[in-house]
């Protein structure tokens, strides 16, 4: 049963009013659309899901790939930015995220890759036992269906998949685009001219190298979001409830034996203004699927969390857990843009040529041309391709020191990663200009990106009210950590060689159009980076899946420490970066909690 709160409000108070749930599922993205499936699947169980944003069903902003990130600043973006960041010149970083159903995989770049088998196992050295490869793994074959690519295409572009290493009967269609652009294609031959290797089977445990990614859409290049690969082929379970416009103001919480917590269930808030709980039964339990960027923020305001935060706000502390809100970890990226020679072109031809746009907007109906093309090249680096033998001795002494905020046991882990030939850059190419000082008019850019994946900065996610109108403070802390500051630096750096192979030679033109010929010595890309850095969209790690004594705010069962049914299933659990783009872990994650949830 699907709910719009705005134009269904009396029947979404009903509902309220007539039922206790087995489950609530708070946050209607990948994890709780994932959750509100499964749950859903044994018929005697009511589930409960509440998204504070809309359906994305017929908006082409979520439904055609190439409009990846053009939602940014509308009503499906909750638009947030960091606090001023003290080790990057001050700079405030865009974290806009989606406010919709299917959460990020309604507005993302629908990239869809794994990390490598040590990432995962990382989980589990941590103190979580079960958390690894393995059974990760297999959730997250459990959450696909591979298509392959139609032979035409494949010939073109020279693609192909390993069909063992993909799911083949589940929710999400993952597909390669049927058009990849020139200068994406030649990001292969440019990375191999470097001594890249090309990566056949990227998604088995082993992504280093360069290689075609697929992309969360269909056959069709229609995106496949959660919701509309998880909810919509079950919303007519009796047994499920999603609302849309369900903005969750905070937990019920009581205190229950031992001195615990239990959640009785949620404080939601209609577009109408008016507040009404959903509550669950006796035995139900209630589960935090809003993102890793807010939900230390309902646990704060809900008074789980550090006793020093809550306190000074007036917020009575029903449970001290001073780990809500650490950890926090994204990936960080630095840009460069190149201009396209004549004759070639990027997304930009799309803003200056109207007949081209409108051939493409024809084309897309068939399912074919550029606006089924999101992304589909990553070149994923170990140390080793990119730094040279005495800046590797440099890397030994910088990682002599731990830095400040990270745990003990996170740096031995990726400190060992680094070292052993765990990718820690991502090279990948965004499909127009993104900076500069000139940009020329009928002319086509394209931009490299430059991905740190595993930093050792750690920041944090607070509130600064009791009030949910206002925003967390997001401080990713980036580039705290020297080693953060000199890779990302390095790298950025390295970038430049790609634009200097007979690939990309021919295609563009020599003159760097950002940063340029100003920043040359590592010291000025150091200082270039420091005032240009972004973060990567991937948050983790807020209400980290560790031990209670290493900062964890849930066991391996996901429960919240100290709570009786109170658990958190999205990405805010994972304690530990991975190099890749996250939506493929927290689909993993949610279908793991859902059998852990199912279990226990
Ligand atoms: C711009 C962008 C680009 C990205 N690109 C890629 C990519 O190309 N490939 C990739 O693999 N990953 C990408 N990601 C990351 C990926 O989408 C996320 O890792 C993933 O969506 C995280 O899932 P989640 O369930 O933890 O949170 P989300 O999917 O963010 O879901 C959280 C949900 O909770 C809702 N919510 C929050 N607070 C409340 C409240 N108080 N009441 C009710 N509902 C609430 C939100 O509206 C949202 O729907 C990108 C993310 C972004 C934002």
């Amino acid at each position: 049963t699907f709910v719009n709160l705005q134009t269904s409000s009396a029947l979404g108070k009903s509902i309220l009013q007539s039922t206790n749930f087995d489950y609530i599922i708070v946050g209607g993205g990948v994890a709780g659309l994932t959750l509100g499936r499964r749950l859903s699947e044994n018929s005697s169980k009511k589930v409960l899901v509440l998204e504070a944003g809309r359906s994305g069903i017929n908006d082409t902003i979520v439904t055609i790939p190439a409009n990846s990130f053009s939602f940014i600043a509308t009503d499906i973006d909750w638009f947030d930015f960091s606090v001023p960041q003290v080790h990057a010149n001050n700079l405030t970083i865009n974290t806009s995220s989606g406010k919709i159903l299917g959460g990020g995989s309604a507005v993302n770049g629908l990239v869809w890759i794994r990390g490598p088998k040590a990432e995962y196992d990382a989980i589990e050295q941590l103190g979580s036992p079960g958390w690894n490869w393995n059974s990760l793994y297999t959730t997250m074959k459990k959450s696909e269906k591979l298509n392959q690519p139609d032979p035409v295409y494949a010939q073109e572009f020279g693609y192909s998949a390993v069909a063992s290493s993909h799911g083949s009967s589940g929710p999400i269609d993952v597909s390669f685009p049927p058009f990849i652009p020139e200068q994406h294609q030649r990001l292969i031959n440019a990375s191999v001219e470097l001594g890249h290797v090309f990566n056949q089977d990227p998604y088995s445990g082993n992504n280093t190298g360069v290689f075609f990614s697929l992309s969360s859409q269909t056959k069709q290049a229609v995106r496949e979001s959660a919701e509309f690969a998880y909810i919509d082929p079950v919303i007519s379970r009796s047994n499920l409830v999603v609302f849309a416009y369900a903005l969750v103001t905070k937990l019920d919480l009581t205190s229950a034996a031992y001195g615990k917590v239990r959640s009785t269930g949620v404080k939601i808030r209609f577009p109408d203004g008016s507040v009404k709980s959903a509550t669950a039964k006796a035995s139900g339990e209630v589960v935090l699927t809003a993102g890793a960027l807010r939900t230390p923020q309902l646990l704060e305001l809900s008074g789980i969390g550090d006793p020093a935060v809550l306190t000074p706000l007036g917020i009575p502390v029903k449970l001290a857990l001073p780990s809500v809100g650490t950890n926090y970890e994204d990936h960080t990226i630095t840009v460069l843009t190149y201009q396209l020679k004549a004759g070639y072109l990027s997304f930009d031809a799309l803003d200056y040529n109207a007949t081209l746009k409108a051939e493409q907007q024809e084309l897309y109906k068939q399912g074919k041309g550029w606006l089924t093309f999101a992304n589909a090249v990553l070149n994923m680096s170990p140390i080793e391709k990119i730094l040279t033998p005495a800046e590797i001795e440099e890397a030994h002494t910088i990682l002599a020191t731990k830095p400040p905020t990270i745990g003990q046991d996170s740096f031995n882990i990726i400190k060992n990663q680094i070292f052993s030939g765990v990718p820690q850059i991502e090279f990948l190419l965004f499909n127009s200009f993104s900076g500069g000082e000139t940009k020329l008019p009928n002319t086509s850019y394209v931009s490299a990106a430059i991905t740190h994946l595993h930093p050792l900065s750690r920041g944090s996610i607070h509130i600064k009210s009791a009030s949910i109108d206002d925003k967390p403070l997001i401080n990713p802390n980036v580039l705290e950590s020297e080693w953060d500051h000199w890779l990302l630096s390095k790298a950025t750096k390295y970038a430049r060689k790609f634009f200097q192979t007979q690939a990309f030679r021919e295609i563009f033109e020599q003159e760097e159009v950002w940063p340029g010929s100003a920043v040359e010595t590592d010291a000025q890309f150091q200082d270039w980076v420091k005032a240009n850095i972004n973060t990567g969209y991937h948050s983790v790690g807020t209400a980290s899946l560790l031990p209670l004594a290493k900062g964890g705010v849930v066991d391996k069962n996901l429960r919240v420490y100290g709570a009786t049914n109170l658990r958190i299933a999205d990405m805010s659990v994972m304690p530990l970066l991975i190099s890749a783009h996250t939506q493929t872990a927290a689909y993993g994650i949610a279908e793991k909690a859902a059998d852990i949830i199912k279990s226990t």
